[in-house]
């Protein structure tokens, strides 16, 4: 079995062509059911969006803690995948803000599960895309909402100048609430911090949410340029600011897409629905993305990034590269530090057209596929995995998530998530 909802729809790159295989069960289940603000839990279910939770959420001066950026993200698909953003650094990925989950089994039982009761359950959810049961419902922390955020830009010219600040503010103290970097070269990147305020400085305000604003991106690299600087900028704007070029995935879809005029007469209609460019997306495009794009989030730990970096340019030489430290707690399941606490790591955003000559999509993401595996890491998996199951099972500890499919008869009722998310098994 699988979830009802068409590939087309989901944001992930693949298709979803087992669910022709696969009995389809379709949970249209699409509400928020409770807001409760003395518990600071809200209680949604799967197919609400983040779109869709935040704006319910902020009209009542509330927020999640995790808002993973781009609206169409679903909860249930953050939850059976994965989730992060520029907070993770305090709260972790969207999983670790989750309370609770509500379920149903392969034999029909509906169980709800934390991390005190079926904690087997509870923490073998996320990353086992939808291959242990059927997410109904999940609990979610929220915590207060303030209007604006203050953002801080730092640009740096040189490597080690970037990896010093940027470590600093992911693992400090007193950390920002909010903190990103986008690399426009190996030693050009700009740090970016940021804090909730209900103050914010009339002079100092930016809406970078209006449509006919420049892409948020492009907007970040004038700061090379113009030194550091800061501005205030609505919640919700800042929640989504990468939302409307689609990180820098847009230029190549609307190449003009930035153009003032553009952006002026037509901006209002961007950007393109993901759902809407993969239902009518053709077999060409397709293979095109697949040879000439190289989309992957690389997790890895905070001290291997400027070796990463080093590697990424050698190996694929993609600019910009996102940037976003996440506190990666030492629970039980797919997904846990080698160390028995928790660590700081660090997602590699590339979503771009490599710049290196003679680049090949399987040699080359199956090298840096292994160079994360090398260095403790994890790749998110909604893009491609050309790696194979041993490789897979080496990367994402299969324990816990073994004993549970033999434990809940998962075997003959669901796929192994490999199969789900293997590039192999969909050539
Ligand atoms: C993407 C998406 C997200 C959603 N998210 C949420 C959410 O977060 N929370 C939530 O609560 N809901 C959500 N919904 C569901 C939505 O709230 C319901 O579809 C709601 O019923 C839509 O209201 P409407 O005003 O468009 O009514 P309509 O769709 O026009 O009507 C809803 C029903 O009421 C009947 N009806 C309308 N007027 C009358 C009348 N005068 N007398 C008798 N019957 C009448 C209609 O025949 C129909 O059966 C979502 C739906 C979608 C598609
Ligand atoms: N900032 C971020 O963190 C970003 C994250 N992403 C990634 O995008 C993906 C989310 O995209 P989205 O379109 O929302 O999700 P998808 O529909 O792609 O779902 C992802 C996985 O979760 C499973 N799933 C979804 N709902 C349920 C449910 N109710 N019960 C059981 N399993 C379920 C799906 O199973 P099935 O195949 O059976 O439907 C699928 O394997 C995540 O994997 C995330 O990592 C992408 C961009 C940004
Ligand atoms: C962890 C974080 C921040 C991830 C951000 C990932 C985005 C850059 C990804 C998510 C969905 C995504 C893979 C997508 C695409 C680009 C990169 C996206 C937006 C596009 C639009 C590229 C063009 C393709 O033809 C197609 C339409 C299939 C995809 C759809 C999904």
């Amino acid at each position: 079995m699988c979830t009802g909802r068409p590939g087309w729809l989901t944001m992930s790159l693949r298709l979803g062509q087992y669910k022709k295989k696969l009995h389809q069960i379709y949970l249209p289940l699409m509400d928020v059911l409770d807001i409760d603000t003395s518990r600071q839990i809200v209680r949604v279910e799967p197919l609400v969006t983040m779109g869709q939770l935040s704006a319910t959420l902020l009209s009542q001066g509330w927020t999640l803690p995790v808002v993973p950026e781009l609206d169409d993200l679903t909860v249930g698909g953050l939850i059976n995948g994965t989730g992060v953003e520029t907070s993770s650094h305090i709260y972790g990925l969207f999983q670790h803000i989750c309370v609770s989950y509500e379920l149903i089994l392969s034999d029909g039982s509906v169980v709800t599960c934390t991390k005190d009761n079926e904690p087997d359950l509870f923490y073998s959810v996320p990353w086992a895309h939808g291959t242990l049961g059927f997410l109904l419902s999940a609990e979610i922390r929220i915590i207060p909402a303030k209007k604006f955020v203050h953002l801080q830009y730092t640009p740096t010219y040189t490597l080690d100048d970037f990896i010093k600040k940027f470590t600093y503010e992911s693992t400090r103290k007193d950390p920002h609430q909010f903190v990103e970097a986008l690399a426009f070269g190996p030693d050009r990147s700009v740090l970016m911090v940021a804090d909730m305020t209900d103050q914010p400085d009339p002079k100092k305000i930016n809406k970078i949410g209006h449509y006919y604003k420049p892409w948020f991106y492009k907007h970040v690299e004038t700061f090379l340029r113009k030194g550091p600087s800061e501005e205030y900028i609505p919640l919700q704007d800042y929640f989504h600011r990468h939302t409307r070029s689609l990180f820098w995935q847009l230029q190549y879809i609307i190449p003009f897409g930035n153009n003032q005029l553009f952006r002026y007469f037509l901006g209002w209609l961007m950007p393109p629905k993901v759902s809407l460019l993969k239902l009518t997306q053709g077999e060409t495009i397709r293979k095109l993305y697949e040879e000439h794009q190289f989309i992957q989030d690389l997790m890895i730990p905070l001290n291997s990034l400027k070796e990463a970096i080093g590697v990424l340019h050698d190996t694929v030489k993609i600019y910009p590269i996102w940037l976003c430290p996440f506190l990666l707690h030492a629970d039980p399941g797919m997904v846990h530090p080698q160390q028995d606490s928790g660590q700081m790591y660090v997602d590699v955003g590339l979503y771009g057209e490599p710049q290196v000559m003679g680049y090949q999509a399987a040699r080359d993401t199956r090298k840096m596929e292994a160079y994360c595996r090398k260095t403790g890491g994890f790749q998110m998996l909604y893009a491609d995995s050309y790696m194979t199951k041993d490789e897979f099972c080496e990367m994402f500890d299969h324990q816990l998530y073994d004993k549970m499919r033999e434990q809940l008869n998962c075997k003959s009722a669901f796929p192994h998530v490999y199969d789900k998310v293997g590039r192999k098994t969909l050539l």
